[in-house]
């Protein structure tokens, strides 16, 4: 076994957040130490960013299934997460989504002090630069020419009576928007290339390819992590361990090293009972139609550029849908239909279904049990409805009929009655990709960590990523996570 690796703090995982650490980490003049399960390697269908979908069950790929769906006909749905130098942003579609300033006050008033909106703003644009303060570590697409078809999803949004709102993250979040991207001349940027790459070699050790399969503790102290490369164990000491392996990777690490139930667990180092649950996710529900031409796609940029964030009923405080519009067809397995035409994704962002991560074993080989129980509350159901409705109005706008000759496909007749439409949505129902909230920040019993982002009753360990999210944000939660991973630093760097 080889046990000679130093650092000062040792970084499970270079995703999203974990990057950002490591990044400002090097900068204070820690020793880092970064261990990754994925490679780091040059990847054309990472770099380009109309290849988002061949990267789904690839090698790179977690490739995660869940449970059978009982609320979804039973269906086991795929959980895509990044598993290289990059994580999720580097199989992701890349859009810049803040969240709703209300979030991050929602996540102060839980007990949670310096998360208020004014504590993390300065942290966001120091990812972004949108406040006009300076650059931003990332650049962030604004003002490209869209695709033509992108232009009439907008116009037709706006025939339906929605807005029009020039920046989503500005001073308001509603209306139909053209998206902001992490794209730099026309290649996907993650904070991998951004942060990380520039400072592997000086100051921060990376590891890729090596899957980390517990912590190492001194009675209630970590003091470290043990992997497995290239069929070898190797382990390395650190004054502080920061897991940042996301939403599903940090709470499958915490409960293989014995923090979670200890009932469940049969004995623990350290009893947490929320380890793996809490689990939220956002939703998405097809709307889609054929067009008398193919739709161009533009080289260098997605096929989705435009979404939406609205109310699914009237006297609702904050937007709980997010529609967003592809350029091609997105049929799920079981439709048919024309090579071309658009879809417009009806996306629920504030769910009240909740989840749960378990281990299947305590192997770092087996896949974990996760059952996020996706339309468990019927609130979901309903408003993935509306979303429905309000897709459909805007696919048949006279924009989209007159430019495009764009017809409906899906749900089509299916969803003409109610009853036809919840059961439509429950038979297409599919991640936004949001995963959030398995270990969750807070001062209440099901909390994982405090606002420190410090494991409860361990030393020497902090969790920072998507899964301390208390509850998911209004919108995509990259940036969210990017942020998070900006505050951990500053929390460890003192
Ligand atoms: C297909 C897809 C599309 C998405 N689209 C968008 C979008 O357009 N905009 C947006 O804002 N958000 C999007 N998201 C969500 C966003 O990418 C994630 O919320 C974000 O990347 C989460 O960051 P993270 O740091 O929590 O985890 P990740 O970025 O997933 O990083 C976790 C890292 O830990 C590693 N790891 C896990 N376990 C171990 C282990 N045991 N040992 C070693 N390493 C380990 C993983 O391999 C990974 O590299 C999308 C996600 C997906 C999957």
């Amino acid at each position: 076994m080889r046990d000679d690796w130093t650092a000062d703090v040792i970084v499970v995982g270079a995703g999203s957040a974990g990057s950002v650490v490591a990044r400002r980490l090097a900068d204070a003049g820690r020793r880092v130490l970064v261990v990754e399960a994925g490679p780091h390697r040059a990847e054309p269908a990472v770099d380009d960013p109309a290849r988002m979908h061949e990267l789904w069950d690839s090698p790179l790929d977690w490739g995660y299934r869940t449970v059978p769906q009982q609320e979804a006909q039973g269906r086991l749905l795929h959980l895509p997460r990044g598993r290289v130098v990059g994580g999720s942003h580097a199989l992701n579609a890349m859009i810049w989504v803040r969240g709703n300033p209300a979030d991050y006050d929602r996540w102060a008033a839980l007990g949670n002090e310096g998360w208020s909106w004014q504590d993390v703003q300065p942290l966001f644009a120091r990812a972004d630069g949108l406040d006009g303060g300076g650059p931003g570590m990332l650049d962030v697409l604004t003002g490209y020419e869209p695709d033509p078809v992108q232009r009439s999803i907008v116009e037709a949004a706006r025939q339906t009576g929605l807005p029009f709102n020039p920046d989503y993250n500005g001073a308001r979040q509603e209306g139909v928007s053209f998206m902001q991207f992490t794209i730099r001349e026309g290649r996907r940027l993650t904070t991998a290339a951004a942060y990380l790459a520039p400072v592997v070699g000086r100051g921060v050790t990376l590891v890729p390819e090596a899957v980390v399969r517990r912590l190492l503790f001194d009675g209630r102290r970590c003091v470290g992590v043990e992997w497995i490369r290239e069929g070898a164990v190797e382990r390395c000491h650190a004054d502080e361990v920061v897991v940042c392996a996301g939403a599903i990777g940090s709470p499958v690490l915490l409960l293989r090293s014995g923090i979670g139930d200890a009932d469940t667990l049969g004995g623990a180092v350290v009893h947490l009972p929320g380890v793996g649950r809490n689990l939220q996710d956002h939703w998405l529900v097809p709307v889609i139609a054929s067009t008398d031409r193919p739709p161009t796609l533009t080289r260098g940029l997605p096929a989705t550029q435009s979404h939406l964030f609205w109310r699914s009923r009237p006297g609702t405080r904050l937007p709980d849908l997010q529609p967003l519009h592809f350029g091609v067809p997105l049929y799920e397995p079981w439709m048919d239909g024309p090579p071309h035409g658009i879809s417009l994704m009806a996306g629920l962002v504030r769910p009240e279904s909740r989840g749960e991560v378990r281990l299947s074993s305590h192997s770092a080989w087996d896949a974990p049990v996760i059952d996020p129980r996706v339309l468990s509350a019927q609130a979901d159901v309903d408003a993935l409805g509306v979303a429905v409705r309000l897709c459909q109005e805007i696919v048949g706008a006279p924009e989209l009929r007159r430019t495009w000759g764009a017809r409906e496909l899906y749900p089509g007749p299916l969803a003409k009655s109610a009853d036809g439409l919840r059961s439509y949505v429950r038979q297409s129902v599919v991640t936004y990709h949001h995963q959030a909230g398995t270990c969750k920040m807070g001062v209440d019993d099901e909390a994982v960590v405090d606002p420190q982002l410090r494991v409860h009753g361990v030393d020497g360990l902090r969790i920072a990523d998507a899964s301390i999210m208390p509850d998911v944000p209004t919108g995509n939660t990259n940036a969210p996570s990017i942020m998070i991973g900006e505050k951990a630093a500053d929390l460890l760097a003192g």
